[in-house]
């Protein structure tokens, strides 16, 4: 396996073409099937528009290209270099894919086969007319999946309008240690289990067994499919910086996965961490193109403040709901607006490159995470990202998985929480004989989570 960094570990990694990965199964049926929706979207867009001749020329160019992949994955056709749209990350795509020699779809590394064929996708848009550049062809699924997620936002919108109101009113019960790492304890659920839906998933799950994953019922009952469990430390770790025993700069990171319920529950976790003071201001990062099907990008983001705030977001709630739905909506504008929460997309989290390759390729991003108290990452593809997609055993240390991302710095290194549910074949951080006890697949379905937390700041 050749390694495009020398830091890269020499690792064997979840492959297409090896038929005891989850990445066989994703290249053979998940792929064909998300880009075949894809030209059924693009198709209802074209007949839903008044498109120039131009864009109707290039309408048809952009379906030729997207049969052309499902045709190229049914033959295991090579990789061919991705065209050039103007932007710098296309550089490395195309450095790496060489380094390989013949990649072939069924037989190619998941981690970059599966972000070289979204950052594929992406150029046929961005190359093509004025009317496409911009276009979302995941737009449209991930508003709907939320609306259709209605009963468990309402839900979480009611709770997390009650923990506001004791925060805020300086509630005794919360002044109990206990209690308050109880409702921390409620915010990592919350934000943990809000990854078990996104939309690449239904494409082996249906709608209802996706959604039955939403709401309090739902995470009470998967409690027990935590394999890795450090909520205790980040605890320790948030109490030590709000009572001064450790240095802190005010600033904490949500690496964002999904858009749809799994942003609104990172919205209620960004909140609580600047209500309870952990923090004052808190960096939202999503993603800078159509990204995996339901990642969050800024329309995504803006619709849902947008559409919450102005009451368009679920039309038929009734006249109570409507009104919490709209106070939430408005009270994280507000946020937006003082700057207490801001929302970026850096070109790094859509290149192929693990996190482990940070410090060397964006050594300016790694040192301004490294800089701050604490980041949390969201969902599966960070988790691949950060353990390099790679087949270690189980027991494996997460620490040691991630290479140089965890390392020191000389005690300035990065805080990396990570809340996962484990849709791939990775997965480090077990006790040793854990594995026995679990089902075959089960690092693959959404089932089971994982909350890993590695400090690289500390002295010892
Ligand atoms: O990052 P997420 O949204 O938690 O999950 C990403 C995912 O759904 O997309 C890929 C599909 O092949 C897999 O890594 C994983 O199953």
């Amino acid at each position: 396996m050749p390694t495009f960094l020398k830091s890269d570990p020499i690792y064997e990694n979840s492959n297409t073409g090896d038929p005891k990965s989850y990445a066989y199964q994703t290249a053979r049926t998940r792929w064909p099937k998300i880009w075949s929706s894809a030209i059924s979207t693009v198709q209802t867009t074209i007949d839903e528009s008044k498109l120039s001749d131009q864009d109707d020329i290039a309408s048809k160019i952009i379906i030729s290209k997207l049969a052309a992949l499902i045709n190229a994955l049914a033959r295991n056709a090579p990789l061919e270099p991705i065209a050039d749209d103007g932007s710098s990350d296309i550089e490395d795509y195309n450095k790496e894919l060489l380094s390989f020699k013949n990649l072939t779809w069924l037989a190619a590394p998941w981690l970059f086969a599966e972000c070289y064929i979204y950052r594929l996708v992406y150029t046929f848009f961005s190359t093509s007319s004025s009317f496409w550049q911009s276009h979302d062809i995941f737009y449209t699924e991930k508003c709907q999946s939320l609306v259709a997620s209605h009963v468990a936002t309402i839900e979480l919108l009611k709770r997390f309008s009650q923990i506001l109101e004791s925060i805020r009113s300086g509630d005794r019960h919360l002044a109990d240690e206990q209690t308050e790492e109880a409702l921390f304890d409620e915010m990592v659920q919350i934000a943990l289990w809000g990854n078990a839906t996104d939309l690449t998933l239904l494409s082996s799950l249906s709608v209802d067994e996706v959604q039955s994953r939403q709401g309090k019922k739902a995470r009470d009952a998967s409690r027990e499919h935590i394999v890795v469990n450090d909520t205790d430390k980040v605890w320790a770790l948030l109490s030590a910086l709000k009572n001064g025993k450790c240095p802190s700069t005010g600033v904490v990171h949500i690496v964002l996965d999904n858009s749809g319920f799994e942003l609104l529950a990172d919205l209620v976790v960004a909140s609580y961490v600047l209500e309870k003071k952990f923090a004052d201001m808190v960096v939202l990062h999503g993603k800078a193109m159509p990204w995996f099907v339901s990642d969050v990008n800024a329309r995504d983001f803006a619709w849902l403040v947008g559409s919450f705030a102005e009451g368009t977001y679920y039309p038929d709630a009734g006249r109570h709901d409507k009104a919490v739905i709209q106070k939430t909506g408005t009270y994280w504008r507000d946020l937006l607006s003082s700057k207490k929460i801001e929302y970026r997309a850096h070109p790094f989290w859509t290149t192929q490159h693990s996190f482990g390759r940070m410090p060397e390729l964006q050594p300016e991003l790694f040192a301004e995470l490294a800089g701050a108290d604490l980041i949390i990452f969201k969902g599966d593809l960070n988790y691949r990202k950060l353990t390099y997609d790679g087949y270690w055993p189980k027991t494996t240390p997460f620490s040691k998985a991630m290479g140089p991302f965890a390392e020191m710095h000389g005690g300035k290194g990065v805080r990396t929480l990570v809340l996962r549910t484990c849709k791939a074949d990775v997965c480090v951080g077990l006790r040793a004989e854990q594995e026995e006890k679990l089902e075959d697949g089960w690092t693959r379905y959404g089932k089971y989570g994982v909350i890993s937390y590695w400090d690289a700041k500390r002295a010892d």
